[in-house]
């Protein structure tokens, strides 16, 4: 029987087949205009979001990026990289219309009939290289995450012309061409305050290597309370530059380890957060933090990060310039593909990934 405001869903698989095999999304539910959030979105409660620990003095840093390469803002990228994993930057190079841009460009993929996206769901995609989905990796979860996205792994524009979805490519790839002046830019910083002078081609590759850009759909949601946008996680990249909307909701862990901080959106701006790969190359300097995004019961919210890492067949761990100077390594050497495949066979469970690269 079809799914009706009614006679919601009368059993797991016909949600499944809904949201996941039919392509509707959280999206789809969000417009059926549910009373209440469907079980199999119910978190336990120590996943979902307290305010009470929510620290409201505290803000991740924000960093004028006009004098990027001046000693005092090499200061505040290198010690927001290591202290909070998390920062914000404004002035950067980005022209803020690529960002108008590929908002809009978002809202019009997730705005396309579900028939349609699901061409690009995993079980009909061309190309591993362009999936849609819902929430993060179903099979393994135990409660599903309020969440619909489009992930697009960047292999050259050819392949982009010929496979992504045409409502938002060139806003895609535009915004990563842009955006990588000012990845390049915080690279070269963060390596120089690991003392490491010169970003030659080979260091380059192996940290931006490869790039993903996913958009984020967050559907207004009826319970947003008992479940999650994202749950708690550390990105696997090297760094993430993610533009959020005008809504909010992403939180970050704050330094003590309990607390968690919201990061306010501020017009213009972007977020950048230090990935497990980075983490792992630094010998453990600069931190991959803990990150969450809530769910809202009021407004649709979008996002979109770039993923900026080493490439698949890369082997990462601490580099040799930090080794070869006496320091202790604390991470293994790991072939990157299997890092991530670890990373996505299971579901979200904040920062245990990196154990994986633990000596
Ligand atoms: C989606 O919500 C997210 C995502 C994130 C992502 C954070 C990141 O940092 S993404 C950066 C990922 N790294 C790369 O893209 C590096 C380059 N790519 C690769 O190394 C490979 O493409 C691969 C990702 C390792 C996939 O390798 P492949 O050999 O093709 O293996 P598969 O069998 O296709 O995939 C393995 C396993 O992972 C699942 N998966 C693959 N890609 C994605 C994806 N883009 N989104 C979700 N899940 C993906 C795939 O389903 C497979 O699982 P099975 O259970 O089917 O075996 C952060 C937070 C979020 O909420
Ligand atoms: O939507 C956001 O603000 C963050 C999403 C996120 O953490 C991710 O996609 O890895
Ligand atoms: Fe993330």
């Amino acid at each position: 029987m079809a799914p009706t405001l009614a006679q919601p869903f009368d059993d797991s698989s016909a949600l499944v087949d809904f949201v996941i095999n039919q392509g509707n999304g959280v999206k789809g539910l969000s417009e059926m205009g549910l009373k209440a959030l469907p079980k199999q979105y119910i978190q336990p409660l120590e996943e979902r979001m307290c305010m009470t620990n929510v620290q409201a003095q505290e803000s991740i840093p924000i960093i004028d990026m006009s004098n990027w390469h001046s000693p005092e803002v090499a200061k505040s990228i290198c010690e927001a990289a290591s202290r909070w994993g998390f920062f914000q930057i404004v002035n950067h190079d980005v022209p803020v219309e690529v960002l108008e841009n590929v908002k809009d460009a978002t809202y019009k993929f997730f705005e396309l009939p579900a028939e349609v996206k699901n061409n690009y769901s995993k079980d009909h995609s061309p190309s591993n290289n362009v999936r849609f989905g819902t929430s993060f990796t179903p099979q393994a979860e135990k409660a599903l995450e309020w969440k619909d996205y489009l992930s697009l792994f960047y292999v050259s524009k050819e392949e982009a012309y010929a496979l992504w979805p045409t409502v938002c490519r060139e806003q895609v790839l535009d915004f990563m061409e842009k955006s990588e002046v000012v990845i390049k830019q915080l690279l070269q910083v963060l390596m120089k305050g690991l003392h490491v002078d010169e970003v030659d081609e080979t260091k380059q590759s192996l940290l931006m290597g490869s790039m993903r850009t996913n958009l984020n759909y967050y559907p207004i949601c009826p319970n947003p309370e008992l479940t999650v946008g994202v749950g708690r996680h550390s990105d696997v990249s090297t760094l993430t530059i993610l533009l959020q909307d005008e809504i909010g909701g992403l939180f970050v862990r704050g330094n003590d380890g309990d607390d968690w901080i919201h990061v306010p959106p501020i017009k213009g701006s972007l977020v950048i957060n230090v990935g497990d790969a980075l983490q792992i190359i630094s010998n453990g300097k600069y931190r991959s933090v803990e990150h969450r995004v809530v769910a809202n019961g009021s407004k649709n919210r979008i996002s979109v990060p770039i993923f900026v890492n080493p490439r698949p067949g890369d082997i990462i761990g601490p580099l040799p310039e930090l080794v070869e100077k006496g320091e202790k390594p604390i991470y293994k050497q790991v072939l990157y593909s299997d890092y991530v495949k670890h990373f996505f066979r299971k579901a979200h469970d904040g920062k245990k990934t990196i154990e994986f690269a633990e000596l």
